[in-house]
């Protein structure tokens, strides 16, 4: 695994928005993997700087989203398919038939994970997967105890990862207990894979992925067989990290 530690979250922006523009300008039909959350939200604003400022291409480049909230419309201010509108997606040269997210209101759910399966197969697997990192180790929504061999599924989400998720929500209630997201061997079919990790509630999770044996209790770990994988981590998630 390549290691890069920044001093704070805005180099762990830069750094990251660094490598996905580098895919974009080397590759211009790229596809990435994208992820929601307030890690991604530096990365983002760097992204629509780039494109605004640098002139960064996104017209040929396509999109998949690692999950999106089980009974949330699209339309919705908490769905993942408006952050993204809100936050990358309305300020980039991106064609929006080019960006793919789960939808967590499909009629059978199931087709849903077994289309965006397919989907992951012929669009992707992406060129470059940016991916954050839950407290309790999960990436996308795979929550710990998630087999390492699941495709694109339906999760139950942990009550602690609904509660570090309500600040985004009007209420605790409001959080869905429910996830469609990319299964752990579906994030690994990407050809690269960044994973962003910032302060100091993240630092057990870093640990654990540094240096504990790969373990389906800590979703991330399943990242150690990946061949291509960049950990960016700011001082305060790498701090318990024995180096
Ligand atoms: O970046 P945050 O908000 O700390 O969340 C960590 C991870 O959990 C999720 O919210 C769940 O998918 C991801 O979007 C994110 O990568």
């Amino acid at each position: 695994m390549n290691i890069i530690i920044t001093k704070d979250y805005q180099e762990l922006s830069e750094k990251a928005c660094g490598i996905i523009e580098k895919q974009v300008n080397d590759k211009p039909d790229s596809v990435l993997g994208l992820a929601t959350g307030g890690s991604p939200l530096g990365t983002y604003k760097q992204l629509i700087n780039g494109c605004q400022e640098r002139s960064v291409n996104y017209e040929n480049v396509s999109t998949l989203n690692l999950d999106e909230y089980i009974g949330l419309d699209k339309n919705d201010p908490q769905s993942y398919h408006f952050f993204m509108k809100k936050h990358l997606f309305d300020h980039i040269n991106i064609r929006s038939e080019n960006t793919y997210i789960p939808n967590g209101k499909a009629v059978n759910l199931d087709v849903e994970c077994e289309r965006y399966e397919q989907l992951i197969d012929d669009i992707g697997p992406p060129d470059l997967q940016l991916l954050g990192i839950g407290q309790n180790g999960h990436i996308g929504f795979n929550e710990p105890g998630t087999s390492f061999q699941t495709k694109t599924h339906i999760i139950d989400l942990e009550e602690s990862t609904r509660q570090a998720n309500a600040r985004f929500f009007d209420s605790l209630d409001m959080v869905p207990k429910q996830a469609i997201t990319m299964g752990i061997q579906s994030i690994l079919k990407s050809e690269k894979i960044v994973i962003i990790a910032s302060g100091e509630r993240k630092a057990d999770a870093i640990r654990s992925l540094l240096e504990d044996e790969p373990d389906e209790n800590m979703p991330a770990s399943a990242l150690r067989a990946h061949k291509h994988v960049t950990l960016i981590a700011d001082e305060a998630a790498y701090q318990k990290a024995g180096h």
